[in-house]
């Protein structure tokens, strides 16, 4: 034992967080399934004694709690249900239904009954994350984890951050938009930013699978609703401000608000152990306020400005970029299948977080120039067509106006795009949205994409009242309009089909109907007539 402990306090970790205990048992012993299907186990005393102020029903003695959940449908018996108001409906509704699934105890923050005890307290979406954390352990304090934040471009960097330290032979976890991974198995999410019971059983499972560094998405929603209490933070990035959420975020200052609680949330004090990074757009109008926000080491990157992480000499091609990256710890060229200039952003905020975290320059390089591309992002359909068809996800004002510039840059004939904007999201994004495509596109071809629960001809009418314009048509049907954008495209044009990217399906009402934007383009480009 004594050797075990001189081995765990020795071994450290990239950002000199300690190997945890359970992970070196695994080093240890052969049957590592048993860790890690391990079962958490807790007395519910110990669990609530992290909350500072509470009022209990009845005693709680011996109580144990084997599971914490927030959904109803999920409990199961030896479960601590916790009540949280939501937008559709009230947790607090569902306590009957918890208590016959086998819920042992409440967590609620209104007064409420139960043939359990309740335990009261003032907030329970904050007390849920200060509970999750306590149940699985604190799992980020040590496991190394990175945050993207920004209006675009989070996922593409997370997947460059997964390449770079696969590269240099780390497992990663990654959470986001697509999926969540550990090492290479993936999940299905719900959410880009899952709530705080989920990411910290994520992460505990990750722990317990030796991930390395754990990379997540963080959005402004799980900013703004706690969702990310709890998690330590050693990097956090931020990627760009614009447009985008303003049916959530009462104006641009509140949803700027909500991006820097990432990067306050670095923490206040410091340790020379354990050093903590805001990797920052300098580019970025919103740059000042960012950087005000953290009391930890800022490195910027860009390249309009003196950034420590700057792109020079900067080629954009049909099929690669080129540019020259000059950082703290030398200068390198890439040569990289990414095409935009905003990929260039997104590969020097990768860089610059994978630096912070001390991996060297070259292999930073060799795993930038492998990645082939990200799921529907610039995503080309080949079907042998004598034109270009690109799905890409592009959903916001300034994500279109990005990857329309960067196809007219390359076009030789006709540019075309098929886009819609997404129901019972922000609505004052939809004529920019539509203009933005007029003003580069030789015709638009606005359609739907996810209506949700609002009339897809209402959505089309938002987009299209009073432009300015007739070089557009408007097909509903997502799939017609694809056909006919493909059906119109001649030799050395570009179709652009915007706003699914990897999304392989159409939200109407509340269901999800089997839809892929590449499959759609691949049957239309089949089937043209020439
Ligand atoms: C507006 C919003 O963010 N809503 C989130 C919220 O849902 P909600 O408030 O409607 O939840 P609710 O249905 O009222 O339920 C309230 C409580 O009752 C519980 N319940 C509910 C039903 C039941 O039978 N039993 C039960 O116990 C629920 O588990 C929950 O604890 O809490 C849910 C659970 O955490 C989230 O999945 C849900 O995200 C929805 C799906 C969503 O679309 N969110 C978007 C706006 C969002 O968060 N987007 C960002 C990314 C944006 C971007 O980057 O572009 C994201 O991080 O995903
Ligand atoms: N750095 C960037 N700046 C501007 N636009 C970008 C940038 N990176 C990607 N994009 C555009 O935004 C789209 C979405 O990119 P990505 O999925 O990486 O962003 P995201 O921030 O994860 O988006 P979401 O908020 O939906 O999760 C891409 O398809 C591309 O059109
Ligand atoms: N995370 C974004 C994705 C939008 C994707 C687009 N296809 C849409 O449905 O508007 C949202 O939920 O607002
Ligand atoms: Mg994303």
């Amino acid at each position: 034992m004594s050797y075990c402990c001189a081995f765990v306090s020795a071994g450290r970790n990239w950002l000199n967080k300690p190997i945890p205990l359970d992970q070196f048992m695994i080093l240890w012993f052969e049957n590592v399934q048993l860790l890690q299907n391990r079962v958490f186990e807790m007395k519910l005393s110990e669990l609530i004694s992290v909350l500072p102020f509470y009022d209990v029903s009845t005693s709680l003695d011996d109580i144990e709690i084997s599971s914490v959940q927030a959904d109803s449908r999920n409990v199961d018996s030896g479960c601590l249900f916790i009540c949280i108001e939501g937008f559709t409906v009230d947790g607090h509704d569902f306590i009957e239904q918890a208590v016959n699934h086998g819920a042992q105890a409440i967590l609620a923050e209104k007064d409420v009954k139960a043939s359990v005890p309740v335990i009261r307290v003032a907030d329970t979406t904050k007390a849920m994350a200060i509970v999750a954390s306590k149940f699985y352990e604190y799992p980020t304090r040590q496991l190394p984890l990175i945050g993207v934040t920004g209006t675009n471009g989070k996922t593409t960097i997370t997947y460059l951050l997964e390449s770079i330290f696969n590269q240099f032979k780390k497992k990663t976890g990654v959470i986001g938009t697509i999926q969540m991974k550990i090492g290479h198995d993936s999940y299905p999410v719900h959410n880009t930013t899952p709530d705080a019971l989920y990411l910290q059983k994520t992460f505990q499972q990750m722990k317990s699978k030796k991930v390395n560094t754990a990379i997540m998405e963080v959005s402004s929603h799980a900013l703004d609703m706690g969702r990310v209490h709890g998690c330590d933070f050693d990097i956090a990035v931020f990627t760009n401000l614009s447009q985008d959420h303003l049916d959530y975020h009462q104006d641009m200052k509140d949803y700027l608000h909500a991006k820097s609680l990432l990067f306050a949330q670095l923490g206040n004090t410091y340790s020379e152990e354990r050093k903590k990074f805001a990797v920052i757009n300098e580019d970025d109008p919103h740059f000042s306020v960012l950087q005000k926000s953290t009391a930890q080491h800022v490195v910027t990157y860009g390249y309009q400005h003196d950034a420590q992480v700057k792109a020079e000499d900067i080629h954009l091609e049909v099929t690669k970029t080129r540019f020259t990256m000059h950082t703290p710890v030398g200068s390198t060229r890439i040569r990289s299948n990414l095409i935009g200039k905003f990929n260039v952003y997104n590969m020097l905020a990768a860089s610059a977080a994978a630096i912070c975290a001390n991996v060297p320059l070259a292999v930073i390089k060799d795993a930038l120039e492998n990645v082939q591309g990200v799921d529907g992002r610039f995503q080309p359909v080949d079907g042998n067509q004598d034109f270009a068809a690109v799905v890409d996800y592009a959903h916001t004002p300034d994500s279109l106006e990005n990857v329309l510039q960067t196809i007219k840059g390359f076009a030789a004939h006709n540019v075309y795009v098929v886009v819609g904007c997404g129901g019972d999201r922000d609505k004052t994004k939809r004529p920019l949205m539509a203009s933005i495509a007029l003003e580069y596109a030789d015709q638009a071809i606005f359609t739907s994409d996810n209506p949700r629960t609002e009339d897809p001809k209402a959505i089309l009418t938002d987009m299209t009242d009073g432009l300015h314009a007739d070089h557009f048509t408007v097909i509903e049907n997502r799939r017609d309009a694809i056909f006919h954008a493909v059906n119109i495209a001649e030799t050395g044009d570009i179709v652009l089909i915007a706003g699914k990217g990897h999304e392989t399906y159409q939200e109407i009402g509340h269901t999800r109907y089997h839809f892929d934007d590449r499959e759609v383009a691949e049957e239309a480009i089949q089937a043209k007539e020439y």
